[in-house]
Parts: structure tokens; sequence; C-alpha cells
């Protein structure tokens, strides 16, 4: 919403430019807790606590455990789809989708300090999100690919990243089938920051993983910077 918001945001992404899901289905013998450990150890600072096949008691003790654990490590903890429950574990924000609730009544039940991003499938959307860049802070941008994560929804294609890339006037997360044989593409299309979730939550080291994915990157770097 704020400047302020935007750049804590942004901020958070300034080592490791992957933003973590946790998907308990991807790694059924760890908890959630174990999964968002590693995902902090290995430098991730903001993490989306998503887990659809759960009661909202066991979301809520998740999320509690999940609010201490990011705050000691200065991270961000958002929460998919929940604004009561991110509003009860004092979580920094939510991440709604176009079905959810509108995005200026979460501002209004969030309040000011709250980061806010909303999923965005084609243009229209992306352009509805540009007229509300005083009230959300960044917007998804995906399924880039078809994903086994999210089995219904279509895949937007690497078109609609460049798109996002040239016309968003907010933050955008590319998500959706991005694993280490595709993540290249998705930075050469234009993303600074994606989300990787079934591969990196799956990782056997996610330490080991994000400096797999991260190599495209850093050539990527290397290639712009000596054109
Ligand atoms: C960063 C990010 N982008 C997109 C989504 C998808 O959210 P949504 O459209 O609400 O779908 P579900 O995740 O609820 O299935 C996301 N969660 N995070
Ligand atoms: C939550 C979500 N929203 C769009 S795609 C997706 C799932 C991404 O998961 P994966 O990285 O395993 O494809
Ligand atoms: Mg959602």
């Amino acid at each position: 919403m704020s400047t302020h918001t935007k750049h804590k945001f942004l901020e958070a992404f300034q080592h490791v430019p992957i933003y973590g899901i946790t998907s308990k289905k991807d790694a059924p013998h760890r908890t959630v807790y174990d999964i968002v450990r590693d995902m902090l150890e290995s430098g991730i600072r903001v993490v989306q606590y998503r887990e659809k096949e759960t009661t909202g008691l066991e979301r809520y003790k998740e999320c509690l455990t999940l609010r201490k654990l990011t705050y000691d490590y200065g991270a961000l903890l958002l929460i998919d789809d929940f604004v009561d429950l991110a509003l009860a574990v004092k979580a920094d924000g939510v991440h709604i989708g176009q079905d959810d609730l509108p995005p200026e009544q979460v501002r209004k039940l969030l309040g000011p300090k709250a980061i806010i991003g909303l999923s965005t499938h084609s243009i229209e959307q992306l352009e509805r999100a540009n007229a509300l860049v005083d009230c959300i802070d960044y917007i998804g941008v995906g399924p880039v690919f078809t994903t086994k994560t999210k089995p219904n929804a279509s895949a937007v294609g690497l078109e609609y990243v460049q798109y996002a890339r040239q016309h968003s006037q907010l933050p955008f997360v590319a998500i959706g089938g991005i694993k280490t044989n595709t993540i290249q593409s998705v930075f050469d299309a234009g993303a600074s920051i994606v989300c990787v979730v079934s591969e990196l939550v799956s990782a056997r080291s996610m330490e080991d993983k994000i400096h797999e994915l991260m190599e495209s990157k850093h050539k990527l770097m290397e290639h712009t910077f000596y054109e």
C-alpha cells in the first residue's frame, strides 16, 4: 500500500529472490516448522503459509509457531487466503486470489502496515491490479507453466511474464511449474522474484536446491553485465 510496505517486501528479496510457500504434501514426513526452518536457514525471507488440507485449528497452531520462527530470522510471514488467521497470529500480511475477499476490504481489515498480494492470471487482471496500486503491494503472475500443485489452473506462459515486466506498476512474483529446468526462461522473461513450491519443499537439501536454482540467475546477471 504505502511505499513503506512495498519497500519492506522488496527488501526481503535482496539476497535470495525466492518467495517460499509451504506445502506439507510435498514433504509428508516433515512438519511445516521443519520446512520453514530450512527455507529460512537457506536465506529465504518471505514465507507464505499455504495449507489447504488442514483444519482451521491446526492452521492456527502451525502459524503461531511459524510467526515466532519467522520473527527470529527477521523474515516476513504471509498467509494464503485467510485474513482472520493473519490477524490472529499477527502475520505480516496475506496473499489473496481473484475469488477471495476484494482487496479493498482486506486492506480495511488488516490496516495500512499489512502486505497484501493478489494473484493475476491475465492482462485484464494485471491492469485491474495496476489500478489498485495504492491498496495492494505485489501481484502473483502465474501459473507460468502447468503444475500438479494447482492442477486445475491453466498456464499463462512466459509471454504473460514479459507483459508483467513491461506493464506492472507493482512488484510481481512469477509462480507455477518453476523448476531447475525452467527457471532460466522465467528470469529471461523478466521476472526478478520467483516462487518454486514443490521442487523446493521436496528437495533433499533445500540449501543445495536454492544454489542450483540461483545458478541461472547469476548466469543472467553476468550475461547482462558484460553485454
Ligand atoms: C505468490 C503467490 N502467487 C499466487 C498464488 C495463488 O493464490 P490463489 O490464486 O489464491 O490460489 P491458491 O494459492 O489459494 O490456490 C499464491 N498463493 N502465491
Ligand atoms: C499456488 C500457485 N498459484 C499459481 S501456481 C501455484 C503452485 C505453484 O507450485 P509449483 O512451484 O509446485 O508449481
Ligand atoms: Mg489463495
